[in-house]
């Protein structure tokens, strides 16, 4: 028979977006869970295949539960149950789709006995109703950056830049005024909303949606983004929950290159030589940017590790054409070594925590920030969608580990391979701006480890750093049944 503990001990479930730059940080939450509340319940909802690829170890009391989903009937092509299926004119058709699992979710919380914590990605916002009707308690998981999500969600609700008198660059936030973007910063498909179109009202709901939530969950630290959290607080109405940040597990290789080649290849160099270079997931360049980059990374005289994707325009599953890069490059940094390309998947987090990485040039999405920030390992900054905008604001400005070299993924955008390959001289060099550069991003690293220090000794209480404390500060109030009142009443 349960004891009363049991009894009383809720079911989490946990329902990251299906996409790759999110369900690893909804996992290593699952484990956070766990090691803070041994026993606990916590099942991991998705969809058929992203759950078979998922490599849980062999220890894991995870529940996987799969919600059936047909993304042919949405016009999109069989199998695609992730953003990194796509190109990106079909993602608002996913985020469409996304919400037809809406009827299963509701079929799977119905069927669980015990008393249920919901904890769902923002683009599942409509969580919050269904949970709500059905008695259970919700928590929406920001995955991403807390200034990086306050600015996006702004943006969505307000569209700055429609209210901007033609030909103006510059646009302040409707309810952040003191954060003014750029047109440069504002992504391609949300310069083109009326308000009337598909991504605004998907976003739209969205937002809405997460306002019904009792709680919100950040992977940031509070040391390191107050201000941001501030943001959120301001935007959701309640206190968020800082418990950042939340890494992946270094992967095991996806891809047909050979993860111990590449490792060597990093052992061959010497300490902090290296460039990394990945644009995540799911995003990509042009062929042209492509080729300034090429030239680029060579005019840099450093060594550099480059995980490249097909260019924007091809099938992220195409096979790789040397066409797409300048004559003679791939022969040029193969025979002087100077050069690794790796077509596929990359072992990022192994790359980054290699000591002969010295530094990372990135699209910043934020979990690819925080895993090299919390190597120590500082940026160039190439945002290309989304919120990578705003988290480069918050690299540049409010940290200063980063050097911004390009924005945006248009033909249009200007990046030129004297740019490039003065921005890494500038992040790796032995200029003083490098020099500061990689002495606050030690700060950061040791930042990020003090704010889950003392956690995962299973004690009650948290202790030890803020990260660890605000997990367990959450996971005593969902125990208590106390989430909504506990976070409005702080707001
Ligand atoms: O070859 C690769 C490419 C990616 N990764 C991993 O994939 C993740 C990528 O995540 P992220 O850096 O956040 O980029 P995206 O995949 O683009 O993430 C999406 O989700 C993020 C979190 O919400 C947002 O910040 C981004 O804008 C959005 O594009 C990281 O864990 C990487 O380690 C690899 O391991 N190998």
């Amino acid at each position: 028979m349960a004891s009363e503990e049991e009894a009383r001990s809720p079911h989490v479930v946990l329902f990251p977006f299906l996409a790759h730059g999110h369900i690893p940080a909804f996992l290593r939450l699952a484990g956070h869970l766990q090691a803070l509340c041994p026993g606990l319940a916590v099942t991991l909802v998705s969809t058929p295949r992203i759950l078979a690829s998922l490599s849980l170890p062999s220890s894991s009391t995870i529940q996987l539960h799969a919600l059936p989903f047909a993304p042919a009937e949405h016009g999109l092509p069989d199998g695609a149950e992730s953003l990194a299926d796509l190109h990106l004119h079909q993602f608002i058709t996913f985020f469409q789709a996304s919400e037809s699992l809406r009827p299963a979710f509701d079929g799977f919380l119905a069927g669980i006995g015990s008393p249920v914590c919901v904890i769902a990605d923002a683009f599942f916002g409509w969580t919050a109703h269904v949970a709500r009707a059905r008695g259970a308690s919700h928590a929406v998981f920001l995955p991403g950056g807390a200034f990086g999500y306050a600015v996006f969600f702004s943006v969505w609700e307000h569209l700055p830049h429609t209210l901007a008198t033609a030909g103006e660059e510059e646009f302040p936030l409707h309810d952040f005024p003191d954060v003014v973007l750029h047109r440069t910063q504002i992504s391609r498909y949300m310069l083109a909303a009326t308000g009337a179109d598909p991504w605004t009202a998907f976003f739209r709901r969205v937002i809405d949606s997460c306002r019904e939530t009792d709680a919100v969950l950040v992977n940031t630290v509070q040391e390191l983004e107050p201000s941001g959290l501030a943001m959120i607080r301001a935007s959701f109405g309640v206190q968020p929950w800082p418990i950042g940040p939340i890494l992946a597990e270094p992967a095991p290789s996806k891809s047909n290159d050979d993860d111990d080649r590449i490792i060597q290849w990093l052992d061959s160099h010497p300490p902090r030589s290296v460039l990394y270079i990945s644009f995540g997931s799911q995003n990509t360049i042009s062929i042209h940017q492509m080729g300034e980059l090429a030239l680029g990374l060579e005019a840099s005289g450093r060594p550099f590790l480059w995980a490249i994707r097909p260019p924007l325009g091809f099938n992220p599953k195409d096979g790789f054409d040397p066409n797409w890069l300048p004559a003679g490059f791939e022969d040029r940094i193969s025979h002087s070594r100077r050069g690794l390309l790796v077509r596929g998947w990359a072992p990022q987090v192994r790359i980054l925590s290699h000591p002969s990485t010295g530094a990372f040039m990135t699209h910043c999405g934020w979990n690819s920030i925080l895993e090299g920030l919390r190597h120590a390992v500082p940026l160039v900054g190439w945002p290309l969608v989304a919120d990578q905008f705003f988290n480069a604001m918050v690299v540049v400005g409010q940290w200063g580990v980063c050097v911004e070299v390009a924005r945006g993924n248009l033909e249009s955008t200007a990046v030129e391979s004297g740019g490039v390959a003065e921005a890494v001289g500038t992040v790796m060099g032995e200029t003083e701006e490098g020099e500061r550069m990689r002495r606050k991003a030690g700060e950061i690293a040791r930042a990020m480890a003090a704010a889950w220090e003392g956690a995962g000794g299973g004690g009650a209480g948290g202790g030890g750093g803020s990260s660890a404390a605000s997990l367990d500060g959450f996971l005593r109030c969902v125990e208590a049944g106390l989430l909504r009142d506990s976070c409005r009443s702080a707001s």
